[in-house]
């Protein structure tokens, strides 16, 4: 089937897009769990609206793997403790798609686990392409005084799986802020690595 070229007016501002398919966002009390100081979220939760911390709109022309979904991603700025906002993350669920972010406004961080445990920080400013290759699990952090908004491109046959996450209680490390305003990484005392036969199982390829 031939489909009719698209095209969507991103809001870099606001976040969003015109053209989209999809929306959906997530409040402070969706994210119950995420962070390690769950007092201090629970609390948060308490004395605020609940807000809308981050929001994604997408297109989404089908789930064919020749397909791409396409979206921005807008979250606010923010911390629970000394831990900065972040959305659930996730791997793909057919763990061999890959992703690409493009950042348009503010100060954010890719933090992206293998399979066996590894971290790799990728920071994302307006105008930085980054690329999650295969098998990479990721999350977005915003670690600046202003909204985060990021383009996002992925296969349209990924889908996510949030399971990878809680199975190891939180990824291996969490991102906090210094008492210069900047950031660092700190040990998840919770986390349990994955068995490296769940690892090896992850990295199998997809057809
Ligand atoms: O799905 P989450 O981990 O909550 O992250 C929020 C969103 O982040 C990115 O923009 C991804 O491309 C989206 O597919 C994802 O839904
Ligand atoms: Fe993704």
């Amino acid at each position: 089937m031939l489909r009719e070229p698209v095209t969507s007016v991103v809001d870099a501002i606001a976040g969003g897009m015109s053209g989209n398919t999809g929306r959906y966002e997530k409040r402070l009390s969706d994210l119950t769990g995420l962070y390690a100081d769950a007092d201090a979220h629970e609390a948060l939760v308490r004395s605020t609206s609940d807000p809308v911390v981050y929001d994604v709109e997408d297109f989404k022309p089908g789930t064919h793997s020749g397909d791409l979904i396409y979206g921005v991603t807008r979250m606010n700025p923010g911390r629970i403790g000394r831990e900065y906002f972040l959305t659930r993350g996730h791997i793909h669920a057919k763990a061999d798609r890959p992703e690409i972010y493009y950042g348009q406004k503010g100060r954010g961080l890719m933090q992206l686990e293998s399979p066996e445990g590894e971290t790799r920080i990728v920071e994302i400013g307006p105008q930085t392409i980054c690329y999650v290759p295969p098998f990479w699990i990721h999350r977005s952090i915003n670690v600046g005084a202003e909204d985060l908004v990021m383009v996002f491109a992925y296969p349209s046959d990924s889908g996510q799986d949030y399971g990878i996450i809680e199975n190891s209680n939180g990824m291996r490390h969490r991102v906090y802020a210094t008492d210069t305003g900047g950031w660092e990484l700190v040990e998840n005392t919770a986390y349990t690595p994955r068995s490296s036969e769940i690892a090896r199982g992850l990295m199998k390829t997809y057809a």
